[in-house]
C-alpha cells in the first residue's frame, strides 16, 4: 500500500483483492528498477509531506498569485535539495512530483543542456557551475513571433564588430521578437540566443549564443533590452504558472566568446570556421527535449488513467433490479474499450520512452567517437514519437475527462488543470505536424534508397524485406491467432511500408520531388504515423523478451501489449484494408480478440494503476484517491471554493436583489 496518503477505509480494497499478479513486481517493472521505485517513493512523500509544496488551491489562484507561488515553491525545492544533499537524480524526481511548471524546467531542462551540448569545453567550465549552483538563471530563446517551425527562417542577427571583439545583438523588426520562451519572462538572468551570425558581411545561418538579460544585482533588464510575459495562457492554474516571454534587443553588445563556438567559431578576425560536424548538431537540445517529452507523455497519461480507472470502479450506475447493486461504469464493456486502450498505451509509451533514452544515449556515444551515422535515426526517432505520444496523451487525457461523466469536469478531478497543462506539448519542441513530416521525409528517403540496394538499419531495417512485405497475406485464421506476436508484427511491418512505399511511388508522378512531397503531405503524415506506431509496438513485444519477474506480471503485460497493437489495428484498419495486409474477417477477428483482452484486463484494472505508484497529492484529484473515498471528498473541495466563503456573494446587493425586488421594471408589464 505504498501510495496510501491517509484515508482509512479502503473503498477499492475488493477490487485490488481481484488482482492477479504482484503489484510491487509490476511498480519495479513499471519504473525500471527496484531503486527507481525506491527513490520515486521517497521523493514523492517528500513532496507530499511538505506544506509549501500543496497545490490544492492551485487553479483559484490569480496570475500574479500563481506565479509567486511558483517561484516560492522552486526556491523552496531548491532549498530541500541543498539541505537533503541530494543527488541529480533525486532532484530531478522532487522537481517533477512538485509538479508546478516553471522557470526550472527551462533552466535545467534546456539552457544547461544547450551549453553543453554546444559550448566548447572551456564555455562550459565557465557557466554550467554558475547555472548548477543557480548564480544564474537561464531559459532556452528560439522562438520569435514571426517564425517558430521554420527554425532557419529567425530574424534575430548577431553581427560580429571586429573593432571591439563583440557581437550586437539585434531584433530589426516586429517579428523578429523572441516569444514563448519559458522562464524568459520574469525569472531568467540570461539566455542561449539563437539569431543569424553575421561576419565580414555574411550571414552565416543560425547560431546559439549566450546573452545576459537581466542585472545580477537587482534584476532589471540591462540597457538596449526590453522584456516582459506574453500573457494569460488556455486553462486555470495550468501553463500560467510559467512565465513565457517577450524579449527584444536593441544592438546589446556581447563578448565573441560568448558565441556557442563547439560546432563553428568565429576568429578575432572574424573569420567564420565551421568544424567538420553536422550543422544539424545545432538542433541537438531538441533532440534531447523531444526524447524527454516522451517519457512524459507516458507520466502524464498514466496519471489520467488512474484516476479515471479508480474512479470509474466507485463510479455505480444504472443495473440494479430488485434492489441489488448498481453496476460499476469500469464494468461497462464500452468504458472498457474507451479506457482499457488507454491504459495499455500508457504502459507502451513508458517502455518505448525507456528505449529512446536508450537509443539517445547510444547515439551521443557515437557523438563523441565522431561517428554521425545514427544522427537521421535519432532525428527521426524523437520527432516521431514525441509527435504521436503527445497528440495521443492530449487526446487520452480529455476521453479520461469524459469517462469520468459530469465530475471529470470539476477542477478538483484533476483532469481540466492537467490537460491544460498537458496539450500545449503537441506544439512545443516542434509542432506535432511539422516533425511527422521530417519522419516522412527521412522514410522517402529510405524507400528512395532500397532501389540502390542500401540496407535499412535500427527502425527502418523491417523495409529490407520489402520482397515479402509488399505481397504477405496475414495467415490469421482465429482470433486467438492475433496473440501471436509475429503475426501482429508482420501485418504492422507491411502496413508501414506499404505506406510509404505508395507514397514515394506517388511523388515519383509529380512534375517534381518537392511538389510531389507538398500534395502528398496528407498521406505522408499517415505513413509516418504507422511508422512510429510499428516502433512503439516493437519496442513493447521487446520489453517482454527481457527478465521480467514476478507472479503475473508477464501475462499482465502481454495483454497490455496485444490491446494496445490490436486497438490501433482496429483504430486504423482502413489502412490495413486498404494495402490489403488483412481481410475485413481478421479484422473482426482482432476486434473479437480485444474484447476478450478487456475481459482479462478488468480484474486486474485497480491494481495495473496501483502500480503507477502515484500519490494522492501527486495525482491532486477526488477522483483517483488510492483509497476511493470519492464522494466525502468531492463535497469537502466543493466548499474550498471562493465562491463559498460568504453565503451571500458579493454582487447580490447591486445586481441580484434590484432584479429580485422588481425595482427595474418592465414598462409594457
Ligand atoms: C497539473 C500539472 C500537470 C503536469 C503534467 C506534466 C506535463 C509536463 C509539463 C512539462 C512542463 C514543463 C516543460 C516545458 C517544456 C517546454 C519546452 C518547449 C521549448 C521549445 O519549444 S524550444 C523551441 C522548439 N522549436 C522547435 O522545435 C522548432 C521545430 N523546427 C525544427 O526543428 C526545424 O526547423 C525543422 C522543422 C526540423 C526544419 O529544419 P530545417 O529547415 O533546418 O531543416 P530541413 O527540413 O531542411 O532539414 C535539413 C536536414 O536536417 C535534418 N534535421 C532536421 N532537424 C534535425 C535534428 N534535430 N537533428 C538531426 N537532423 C535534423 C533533416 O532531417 C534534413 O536531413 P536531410 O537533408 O533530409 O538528410
Ligand atoms: C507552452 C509553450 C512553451 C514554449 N516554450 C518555448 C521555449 O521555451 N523556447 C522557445 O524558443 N520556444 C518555445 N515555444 C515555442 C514553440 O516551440 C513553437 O510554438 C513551436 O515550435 C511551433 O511553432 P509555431 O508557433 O511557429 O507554429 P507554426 O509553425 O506557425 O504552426 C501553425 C500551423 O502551421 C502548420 N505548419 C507549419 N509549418 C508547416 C509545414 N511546413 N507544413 C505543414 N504545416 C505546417 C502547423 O502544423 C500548425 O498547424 C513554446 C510554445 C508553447 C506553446
Amino acid at each position: 500500500m505504498a501510495a496510501v496518503d491517509g484515508g482509512e477505509v479502503d473503498h477499492l480494497a475488493g477490487e485490488r483483492a481481484t488482482a492477479h499478479f504482484d503489484v510491487d513486481a509490476m511498480k519495479v517493472a513499471w519504473a525500471g528498477s527496484r531503486h527507481a521505485v525506491e527513490v520515486n517513493d521517497r521523493m514523492a512523500r517528500l513532496v507530499a509531506s511538505d506544506p509549501v509544496f500543496r497545490k490544492d488551491t492551485r487553479t483559484m489562484l490569480s496570475r500574479k498569485e500563481l506565479f509567486k507561488d511558483t517561484l516560492k515553491k522552486a526556491a523552496h525545492a531548491w532549498k530541500r535539495i541543498v539541505e537533503l544533499r541530494l543527488t541529480e537524480e533525486e532532484a530531478n524526481l522532487l522537481r517533477l512530483y512538485v509538479d508546478q511548471p516553471g522557470y526550472v524546467d527551462l533552466h535545467w531542462g534546456m539552457f544547461v543542456p544547450a551549453i553543453k551540448g554546444q559550448g566548447t569545453e572551456e564555455q562550459q567550465k565557465k557557466w554550467v557551475p554558475m547555472a548548477y549552483k543557480f548564480q544564474i538563471i537561464g531559459c532556452y530563446a528560439q522562438t520569435e513571433l514571426g517564425h517558430g517551425s521554420n527554425v532557419q527562417g529567425l530574424e534575430t542577427t548577431a553581427t560580429f564588430d571586429p573593432n571591439t571583439d563583440e557581437f550586437v545583438v539585434h531584433s530589426p523588426t516586429l517579428t523578429s521578437s523572441k516569444w514563448w520562451p519559458g522562464g524568459l519572462g520574469k525569472a531568467s538572468t540570461h539566455a542561449v540566443v539563437y539569431a543569424r551570425l553575421i561576419t565580414q558581411g555574411k550571414d552565416y545561418g543560425i547560431h546559439g549564443f549566450i546573452v545576459q538579460l537581466r542585472s545580477l544585482d537587482d534584476h532589471s533588464p540591462l540597457p538596449g533590452i526590453t522584456l516582459g510575459d506574453i500573457g494569460g495562457k488556455f486553462g486555470s492554474g495550468a501553463y500560467n504558472s510559467m512565465d513565457n516571454g517577450v524579449l527584444r534587443f536593441d544592438h546589446v553588445r556581447i563578448p565573441r566568446d560568448q558565441m556557442l563556438m563547439r560546432l563553428s567559431q568565429v576568429t578575432r578576425e572574424g573569420k567564420y570556421v565551421h568544424s567538420d560536424v553536422p550543422k544539424q548538431l545545432l538542433y541537438g537540445t531538441m533532440v534531447y527535449v523531444r526524447q524527454t517529452i516522451v517519457a512524459d507523455a507516458s507520466k502524464a497519461l498514466s496519471r489520467a488513467v488512474c484516476i479515471a480507472v479508480r474512479y470509474s470502479a466507485i463510479r455505480k450506475q444504472f443495473g440494479s433490479q430488485a434492489g441489488g447493486p448498481e453496476t460499476q461504469v469500469l464494468n461497462y464493456k464500452t468504458q472498457q474499450s474507451r479506457l482499457f486502450p488507454l491504459l495499455a498505451s500508457a504502459y507502451a509509451y513508458r517502455f518505448v520512452g525507456e528505449w529512446l533514452k536508450w537509443l539517445y544515449t547510444d547515439v551521443m556515444q557515437k557523438l563523441e567517437a565522431k561517428d554521425y551515422s545514427t544522427l537521421p535515426e535519432a532525428h527521426a526517432c524523437t520527432a516521431g514519437l514525441k509527435s504521436v505520444t503527445t497528440s495521443a496523451t492530449a487526446d487520452a487525457i480529455e476521453e479520461c475527462r469524459k469517462l469520468c461523466g459530469g465530475h471529470g469536469y470539476l477542477n478538483s478531478s484533476g483532469l481540466p488543470e492537467l490537460f491544460a497543462v498537458y496539450v500545449p506539448a503537441c506544439t512545443y519542441e516542434g509542432d506535432n505536424v511539422v516533425l511527422l513530416l521530417q519522419v516522412a521525409r527521412f522514410l522517402m528517403k529510405t524507400v528512395s534508397q532500397l532501389a540502390s540496394g542500401k540496407q535499412p538499419v535500427g527502425t527502418t531495417a523491417y523495409m529490407g524485406n520489402i520482397q515479402y512485405l509488399m505481397q504477405c497475406k496475414s495467415a490469421v485464421n482465429t482470433a486467438g491467432d492475433w496473440l501471436n506476436p509475429a503475426a501482429i508484427k508482420e501485418v504492422f511491418e507491411a502496413r508501414a511500408l506499404r505506406m510509404a512505399v505508395n507514397c514515394a511511388q506517388n511523388i515519383s508522378k509529380a512534375p517534381s520531388q518537392e511538389e510531389g512531397f507538398s500534395e502528398l503531405s496528407p498521406d505522408l503524415l499517415e505513413s509516418a504515423v504507422a511508422h512510429v506506431q510499428l516502433i512503439i509496438v516493437t519496442k513493447f513485444f521487446e520489453k517482454l523478451q527481457q527478465d521480467i519477474i514476478g507472479h503475473g506480471v508477464k501475462e499482465q503485460l502481454q495483454n497490455l501489449c496485444n490491446i494496445y497493437a490490436l486497438f490501433l489495428l482496429h483504430k486504423h484498419l482502413g489502412d490495413f484494408l486498404s494495402t490489403g495486409c488483412i481481410t475485413p474477417k481478421q479484422g473482426a477477428l482482432a476486434n473479437e480478440q480485444l474484447g476478450r483482452l478487456y475481459a482479462q484486463v478488468r480484474p486486474n484494472a485497480v491494481a495495473l494503476v496501483d502500480a503507477f505508484d502515484y500519490t494522492d497529492h501527486y495525482l491532486s484529484s477526488v477522483l483517483g484517491r488510492y483509497d476511493g473515498d470519492v464522494y466525502p471528498a468531492l463535497y469537502a473541495e466543493a466548499w474550498k471554493d471562493p465562491l463559498n466563503e460568504t453565503v451571500i456573494p458579493d454582487g447580490y446587493q447591486e445586481h441580484l436583489r434590484p432584479l429580485l425586488k422588481q425595482q427595474l421594471k418592465f414598462s409594457r408589464l
